[in-house]
């Protein structure tokens, strides 16, 4: 044989990894003659072709330019020049992308030494030998040579129904199940086991399972959609398998698409495996078979299995699921028609050596001339003819997609090891080989869906019509809900409107009733107010008639009363005139009274001048003393301070008394008499002190009661005591002490000026200060004293004590200021004092010159002397201008009815020159 013209084969392990990895058609490198190229999609793939004797070379290893594909170039090592070898398994695919290009795929399966050969042909060799992992077999022409072919698998009669299936038949139900049609086909002389390869059911042993079941049971895998038709061309007539009266099937075809079909055929949808292996047994029962020489079973048809594959596929994008059903723009879902065919032909016979005779003769014959029109047919496609001989039979006409058309074909040749069948075996390779150069040019089968879209759309349908219902059904509920919600809402405003109404209808009834009620009121009173514009003459007239009788009534009474006054005046006038006569009496009783008082007034007035000639007579019995003529007794002047006006029988009660004093003195003891001022009985204690009084009334006493602490328990009294008795004749004591010059200067060194001052401070009893002021004006009169007797406040309380207007007080304040005067004057002839007098400073000048016309004479008569002895020291002079006391001593001068006193006056007021120079600038003359 001469070697095949230079090939690139190609080996492709599946049409999917095909289509995705080339998308253009593949223009091989031009590589060397012995080169093969392998373009491998993946390694996978490449170790699936068992190229054993091949030794790579990564010779060439870039990228394919356009399909991004390693090229790998590949050295054979020892590729003889014998070898019949494989077409390359081209594909390709149309620029539309939905057609392939796929050489028809052949398979030589060896079938195991039936009993009969075991037996005759033990002596001889098998007539081929195979060579699987180069996918050769050699065919022996004598014991010495051989012919090699190579196929695209090569089975040993050892290969397992699985081995076989996948081999042969899988990748095509891959195809099928991708959208392709596909062809599995066994031919093969009969006897060989092509339906035992294809048909065989395996009930005992499912190892044993042929490629139909096996097959079925991968689509059934992937999809359940699944029809089945079964037919046997017998004597060129089509039977339904399925159903044997359809035993004259006719051959439709497409004009457009030149898809044949058998519209009289069966199509049984199959829904799971068991239903397919009993279809399948059906068939099997049905078609011909007979027994021959070769076979005791021998098929005496060619059994077509048209299994319908459809498998939906999701479309890049799109989900052609339930959950889509709401995409409004939907596609519908893409499906894919696969058809797969399964032809078990009947067996290739020679005609002697089967023994057909009579009708299997016929039958033999009718098989022959069918496969020689298929062998003829592919032969055509093989060398690529212009004319194929397809309408030469009914098997080409069928089986005219299969080969040299959009059908993805693998062939399976059978072939027996007796060397007794050679030519038969021969024949069958060539075939096999020649079938390998058919090309066909898949084409996938690719539709829209539109049932399973319409299936869908129903179910959306329904979906929504439900969910619209229950949408429905809820919105029914919820406006009933509202509805129910609404009515309440508007029964309850009705309630309450009612109730409102209801309210106002009875606030307006109020209202009305109260504006009636108003009304009715006001017109009653405006009736009121009418009618008593009628009656107003009538009410004014009673009026005025009552005023009438009102005023009638008072001028009544009035004149009742004007009577009575008429009377009461004539009574009057009866009175007067016996009042009159009352007055002119009672005037004559108070005449005889002014007479009276008169006459009082002068005895009083004689008395008085007497007491001032007496007191005079004391002042100048003073001057004596202070002459040299101590003999004066004092008990005069204590007489006159206790009782001036009563000086005579005091004289005369004195001496009494001071005989029984003078026996107690004796008898009792002056230190006794003084304890007794400590005696807890006051009787006790007064009646003593009065007795140390009458005592210190004696001048020859009061040395001996000094001496003895007299005159301190007096003083102690002023301040022990709070008995204004003991008060008043403690005081009239201590004057009495104080009589005594030296005594005047005890009184003053033991404080008791300041007690005689706080005694007269706190008494009220008028005999009680003139007392203290008896004393005070006895001090007053110690020349020596003067300053001293002003610093212990003397001059203020001797001044205070005019508080008291009682006149023996008075007499005896004015007496103390005299003698303080007499004293001043004295020492300011004498030229020791300078200045104005302390009396002027202490403010004695006022009540002096208010007094100096008292009523009282020894009052008066002490004041003017007083006056008289302040005028004659000029420093005295202003303030006895200012102060009215120059009118006084002007007065004085005049008009005392004393003729010394008088003296005294004018020649004081000539002696002073500012006396003088006043008198002379008021035009006066002293008397
Ligand atoms: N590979 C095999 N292993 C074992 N037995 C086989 C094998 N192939 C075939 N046989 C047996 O060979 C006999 C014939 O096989 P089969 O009927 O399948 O041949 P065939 O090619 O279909 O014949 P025909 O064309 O006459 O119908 C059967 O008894 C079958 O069991």
């Amino acid at each position: 044989m001469t070697p095949p013209p230079p090939r690139y084969p190609v080996f492709l392990s599946h049409p999917n990894i095909f289509a995705s990895k080339f998308n253009s058609p593949i223009d091989l490198f031009p590589l060397q003659h012995q080169c093969v190229c392998v373009l491998v999609c993946e390694e996978e793939v490449f170790l699936k072709l068992n190229c054993y004797d091949f030794v790579i070379k990564m010779a060439n290893n870039h990228n394919y330019k356009n399909g991004g594909v390693k090229t790998k170039s590949i050295a054979s090592s020892s590729y003889s020049s014998g070898i019949k070898s494989k077409p390359p398994v081209t594909s390709r695919r149309n620029s539309t992308g939905s057609t392939v290009s796929g050489r028809v795929r052949v398979a030589v399966r060896l079938r195991p030494r039936n009993s009969e050969e075991l037996s005759s042909d033990v002596d001889f060799a098998d007539c081929v030998e195979l060579q699987p992992e180069l996918k050769r077999l050699k065919l022996r022409r004598n014991n010495w040579d051989s012919d090699t072919f190579e196929f695209d698998e090569v089975l040993t009669e050892f290969a397992s129904q699985k081995r076989v299936y996948e081999v042969v038949a899988k990748p095509v139900v891959e195809s099928v199940l991708d959208g392709y049609n596909g062809t599995v086909m066994a031919y093969g002389q009969t006897g060989t086991g092509k339906t035992y390869t294809l048909g065989k059911l395996g009930d005992e042993d499912t190892s044993a399972r042929g490629i139909m079941v096996r097959a079925v049971e991968d689509i059934f895998a992937e999809t359940d959609s699944i029809s089945v038709s079964y037919i046997q061309l017998y004597m060129e007539t089509i039977q339904d398998l399925l159903d044997p009266a359809n035993d004259n099937l006719c051959i439709a075809e497409d004009p457009k698409s030149g898809d044949i079909t058998l519209p009289g055929a069966s199509l049984i949808e199959v829904r799971d495996q068991q239903s397919f292996v009993e279809l399948l047994r059906l068939g099997e029962a049905h078609r011909f078979a007979t027994n021959t020489k070769l076979n005791t079973e021998s098929s005496r048809s060619h059994a077509i299995l048209m299994v319908h594959v459809k498998k939906s596929v999701s479309v890049s994008g799109e989900n052609v699921s339930s959950k889509s059903h709401t995409n409004r723009t939907m596609k519908p879902p893409v499906v894919r028609k696969g058809k797969l065919i399964v032809v078990d032909l009947a067996g290739s016979e020679r005609i002697d050596k089967s023994g057909s005779e009579g009708h299997t003769l016929e039958e033999a014959k009718s098989i022959n001339l069918s496969l020689s029109a298929l062998g003829k047919c592919i032969n055509a496609l093989a060398e690529n003819s212009s004319h194929v001989p397809v309408r030469d039979s009914k098997l080409t006409r069928l089986l005219r997609d299969s080969f040299g058309g959009t059908a993805r074909t693998s062939l399976v040749i059978t072939i027996g090891p007796s060397p007794r069948h050679r030519g038969e075996t021969s024949s069958t390779i060539m075939f096999g080989q020649r079938a390998m150069k058919v090309e066909n040019m898949l084409k996938i089968k690719e539709e829209f869906d539109y049932k399973s879209l319409a299936r869908k759309l129903d179910l959306q349908v329904e979906s929504l019509i439900a969910q619209h219902e229950r949408q429905q059904k809820a919105y029914q509920d919820e406006i009933e809900r509202i509805s129910l919600e609404a009515k309440k809402q508007i029964s309850q405003a009705e309630k309450s409107f009612a109730d409102t109404l209801e309210k106002e209808r009875l606030k307006y009834q109020r209202d009305c009733m109260e504006s009636i009620k108003k009304l009715e009121e006001q017109l009653a009173a405006n009736k009121f107010k009418e009618e008593s514009l009628h009656n107003r003459p009538n009410e004014e007239l009673i009026e005025a008639k009552k005023l009438l009788h009102n005023e009638t009534l008072l001028r009544k009474a009035a004149e009742d009363k004007v009577k009575n006054l008429q009377n009461q005046v004539v009574q009057w006038k009866r009175s007067e005139v016996a009042g009159n006569a009352e007055i002119l009496k009672l005037r004559k009783m108070l005449e005889d009274e002014v007479n009276q008082r008169e006459k009082r007034e002068e005895e009083i007035s004689e008395l008085q001048n007497q007491l001032l000639q007496l007191s005079f007579d004391a002042d100048e019995t003073r001057k004596q003393l202070e002459s040299g003529d101590h003999s004066v007794d004092m008990s005069g002047d204590m007489g006159s301070l206790i009782s001036p006006v009563r000086q005579p029988q005091m004289k005369y009660s004195g001496e009494q008394e001071k005989g029984s004093v003078a026996k107690l003195f004796e008898q009792v003891g002056l230190q006794k008499i003084l304890s007794l001022l400590e005696a807890e009985d006051p009787d006790v204690r007064i009646h003593a002190l009065k007795v140390i009084a009458n005592l210190a009334a004696e001048a020859t006493n009061q040395e001996k009661i000094v001496e003895a602490g007299g005159l301190t328990s007096l003083l102690a009294l002023l301040t022990s005591s709070e008995d204004e008795n003991i008060h008043r004749v403690a005081a009239g004591a201590i004057a009495n002490l104080a009589m005594n010059e030296t005594n005047q200067e005890l009184i003053m060194s033991q404080g008791g000026v300041s007690l005689l001052a706080m005694t007269a401070q706190n008494a009220d009893d008028p005999q009680t200060l003139r007392m203290v002021a008896g004393a005070i004006a006895n001090l007053c009169g110690n020349d020596k004293l003067q300053l001293m007797l002003r610093a212990q406040g003397g001059i203020k309380a001797l001044l205070s004590m005019v508080r008291c207007r009682h006149p023996d007080v008075l007499a005896q304040v004015a007496r103390g200021i005299a003698n303080f005067a007499k004293c001043e004057s004295r020492a300011s002839t004498q030229g020791i004092k300078n200045g104005k007098s302390l009396l002027i400073e202490d403010g004695a000048l006022v009540w002096i010159v208010k007094n100096a016309n008292n009523e009282a004479s020894p009052i008066r008569r002490h004041i003017e002397l007083a006056l008289c002895h302040l005028a004659q020291h000029e420093g005295n002079a202003r303030d006895m201008i200012t102060g009215g006391a120059l009118w006084e001593l002007v007065r004085i001068s005049r008009d005392c009815s004393s003729e010394d006193i008088r003296i005294l006056a004018r020649r004081t007021l000539s002696s002073s020159p500012s006396f003088q120079v006043e008198l002379k600038r008021l035009r006066l003359n002293a008397g």
